[in-house]
């Protein structure tokens, strides 16, 4: 469960403050999915990075699985990262030298937590059982250049629930794909939420996507309102 309360966040800009967010409140339970949606610049970016702990706001809380983040060091903070949020963005960022599979490894095999590493075996496990999960089990020794934009955001979405996050941030993740792998890529992720009971938030400018969530809301000039299911 992810629960922003209040939220505001401004940013230096010349002699005053540019509001990027604005009194904004939402609230995700685990397995269900949070739509955003919004101009550009009305603070959809802001609100992923303030939700991911990246960026203190200003004022408001930000709350995941019962524990208040803002008011942890940057150290509880990445912690809190590394167990508890996945992050999916629209460039897929995936490191041009290594398969599928190894993309999933990669984050446990430089640690040096010894317990990290004893765990090795069922990083293993997971990892493959995650590339089936997102149909990708007949690719994994494949490289980013041999997959297709719909299979790179694929590995993406596997690897960012490689550690069990309970929260799942996901930045467009349709935009780079054409409607019908869009549409597939919001299937998979509607249903990975449910299987990992993840609460997950998905900024989009997709308007068809909207209907599918459990719920959506729209940002305008930084304030955030969620949407019937008239206005969707
Ligand atoms: N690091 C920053 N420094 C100063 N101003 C910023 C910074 N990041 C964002 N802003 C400003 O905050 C506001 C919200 O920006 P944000 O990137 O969150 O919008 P957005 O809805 O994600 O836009 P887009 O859809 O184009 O990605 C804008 O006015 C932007 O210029």
């Amino acid at each position: 469960m992810i629960d922003l309360s209040h939220v505001t966040l401004t940013f230096p800009d010349g002699a005053s403050r540019v509001t990027a967010i604005d009194d904004a409140s939402l609230r995700v339970e685990a397995g269900s999915t949070a739509g955003v949606t919004g101009p550009s610049g009305s603070g959809k970016s802001s609100l992923l990075a303030v939700a991911s702990t990246l960026i203190t706001p200003d004022r408001g809380t930000v709350t995941i699985d019962g524990v208040e983040t803002t008011d942890l060091s940057l150290t509880e903070k990445a912690e809190l990262r590394r167990t508890k949020i996945g992050l999916v963005f629209q460039q897929s960022n995936l490191l041009g030298s290594l398969t599928a599979y190894e993309q999933l490894l990669v984050m446990n095999e430089l640690t040096t937590d010894p317990k990290r590493r004893a765990e090795r075996h069922a990083t293993r496990e997971r990892a493959a059982e995650l590339l089936d999960a997102v149909g990708l089990a007949g690719d994994r020794d494949k490289r980013p250049a041999q997959l297709s934009g719909g299979q790179r955001q694929r590995v993406n979405i596997a690897r960012a629930l490689m550690h069990r996050p309970s929260v799942l941030i996901v930045d467009e993740p349709t935009s780079a794909l054409d409607q019908e792998r869009g549409g597939q890529i919001v299937d998979l992720l509607l249903r990975l939420t449910e299987e990992n009971h993840t609460a997950t938030i998905l900024v989009t400018h997709d308007q068809r996507i909207l209907p599918r969530l459990t719920s959506a809301h729209r940002m305008v000039d930084g304030r955030l309102r969620a949407l019937s299911a008239s206005d969707r």
